[in-house]
């Protein structure tokens, strides 16, 4: 599981502070671990209080985590005093390797009321923001920094280089108090980068610095470059917006969970519409497909010769055979585009589903129904840009987490496997009948159960728990596939 620590304070309210930040973290797959550094009495309608944790104790937590964790990213939010900002720079000073670093220099709540004690922000500025990886400064946190007024995409881009002056790799100004759309510039000393989405006509925008910062974040620790972490942090942040909600009398917060619930606040991962099915009912042979009996999901056996592998899928395709996916290895993409453009008119033939696996870019040449991706394929969201809407993507899955992903980044079906010990692939851990129950809590769309399933296998708490088998061996290495088919099918029933 990646990780992130974020120290910051606490905000009674929910909306913003280290509640904000462990929410974003945890909706963007990252587990998340915190230091505080002060609880503040707060509300949708203000700060009312605040009371600083000792250095000690600030100290004390950061180094706990470090002796035990490795921590993959470091999230920084409201430290209030000059002594907790030293008390976390002497710590940080002292751990080898630390990890990238984002800085979000709170100065003052939504309602105006100052998170920073006068004389923390030199503290602030030449002892904590050199260690930044990247800084999220307000405008009104860029102007105290800077000293200079801030009003036009100009005075942010003079501001964005004078912060990085100071010392951190990198600096992102958010436009959230400007008027307009809402306009962030990033400068990483090279280059400035605009990051722009239309203004949201909400008022519940408490906690929106802390969400983006933790969010940016979440993606760093996952590995992104830093404009593919903003980019996609920024997304978010504005959807969080888009899904913010009245609580309370003032201020409210932003709905950090708003991908997992719908209108009506129920948690909707298992009721997202099934894209699986829409896809295959605008395809035009629908009826073929009877969505409600389970199904067969044919994958080549690349240990067969083409032309005898083309034999046993058409006898399959006669037996019924619904959706086929062709896997090779170790073959040049020139022979997979042709064999794969072979496989598809096959399919077409007998108006079935043709999927390609792994390679985007072979199904986007030969115009597959869609693409199988592994664990270590390309991710559902870059195969959606190259793909587009309107193509199945399936997705792998050993366990509930990995699920849970998947479906998240917008897998239409999920493999899961492996259910037994498989002929084809080696060293597969098996998944017990307990985590196919779990995934199947998670979601709708379909699921394949895969690995090692013959006609003699398929039991009860299986069959209750998958929407279809997925099949090599069974069916290419069987002597008679008409009777192997027909058996697997009962067996399904
Ligand atoms: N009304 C809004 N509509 C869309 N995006 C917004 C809105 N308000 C803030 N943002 C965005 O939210 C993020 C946080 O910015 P901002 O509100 O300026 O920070 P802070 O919460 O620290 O004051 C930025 O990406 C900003 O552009
Ligand atoms: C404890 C705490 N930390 C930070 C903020 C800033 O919130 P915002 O994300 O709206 O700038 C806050 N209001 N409370
Ligand atoms: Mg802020």
């Amino acid at each position: 599981m990646i990780n992130g620590l974020t120290i910051a304070g606490s905000d009674s309210c929910g909306g913003a502070g280290i509640q904000a930040d462990i929410k974003t973290m945890s909706a963007n797959g990252v587990f998340a671990m915190s230091v505080i550094t002060a609880v503040t009495a707060q509300s949708t309608q203000g700060v009312f209080s605040i009371e600083d944790i000792s250095s000690n104790m600030i100290k004390k937590q950061i180094n706990v985590i470090f002796d035990d964790i490795d921590v993959n990213v470091i999230k920084i939010g409201m430290v209030s005093k000059k002594e907790s900002i030293n008390a976390i720079v002497e710590s940080l000073r002292e751990i080898r390797n630390l990890p990238p670093i984002v800085i979000d220099p709170v100065m003052v709540s939504k309602n105006g009321f100052n998170l920073l004690s006068k004389d923390a922000k030199d503290a602030l500025i030449t002892n904590l923001i050199p260690f930044a990886t990247l800084i999220t400064p307000n405008i009104l946190e860029a102007e105290e920094i800077t000293n200079e007024r801030i009003l036009t995409l100009d005075d942010m881009k003079k501001a964005v280089e004078a912060i990085l002056n100071l010392g951190p790799k990198a600096v992102l100004i958010k436009g959230g108090h400007l008027k307009g759309d809402a306009i962030d510039v990033l400068y990483d000393g090279i280059e400035f980068t605009i990051f722009e989405k239309e203004r949201i006509e909400n008022d519940n925008t408490h906690g929106t610095g802390c969400t983006l910062s933790s969010a940016i974040a979440a993606n760093m620790a996952k590995g992104m470059s830093l404009k593919e972490s903003v980019a996609l942090a920024k997304e978010y942040v504005t959807n969080a917006i888009k899904h913010g909600f009245t609580l309370g009398k003032g201020i409210g917060p932003t709905h950090h969970f708003y991908k997992f619930y719908n209108n009506q606040g129920e948690f909707i991962v298992k009721k997202e519409k099934n894209k699986f099915y829409d896809l295959i009912e605008n395809h035009k042979n629908k009826d073929e497909f009877d969505l409600k009996s389970k199904k067969i999901y044919l994958i080549t056996d690349y240990r067969l010769d083409f032309d005898i592998l083309v034999e046993k899928v058409r006898i399959a395709l006669e037996c019924g055979i619904k959706i086929v996916q062709y896997r090779a290895k170790e073959k040049s993409t020139k022979d997979m585009c042709a064999e794969a453009r072979v496989l598809k008119q096959l399919c077409h033939e007998y108006n079935a589903i043709f999927i390609v696996n792994d390679r985007v870019d072979i199904a986007l040449v030969v115009d597959a129904h869609g693409v199988h991706l592994g664990r270590e394929d390309m991710k559902i969201s870059e195969a959606k840009k190259i793909l587009g809407e309107g193509k199945i993507i399936g997705a792998t899955a050993h366990n509930e987490k990995e699920a849970l992903e998947a479906i998240s980044e917008g897998a239409t079906y999920l493999g899961v496997g492996a259910l037994y010990k498989s002929k084809s692939k080696s060293n597969t851990v098996n998944l017990s009948i307990k985590t196919l129950q779990k995934i199947k809590k998670i979601t709708d769309n379909p699921i394949f159960g895969i690995g090692g399933i013959t006609e003699n296998n398929i039991n009860s708490s299986l069959r209750e728990n998958i929407d279809g088998v997925a099949v090599i061996s069974a069916i290419f290495q069987t002597n008679n596939i008409k009777n192997t088919i027909k058996e697997i099918n009962e067996n399904l029933k």
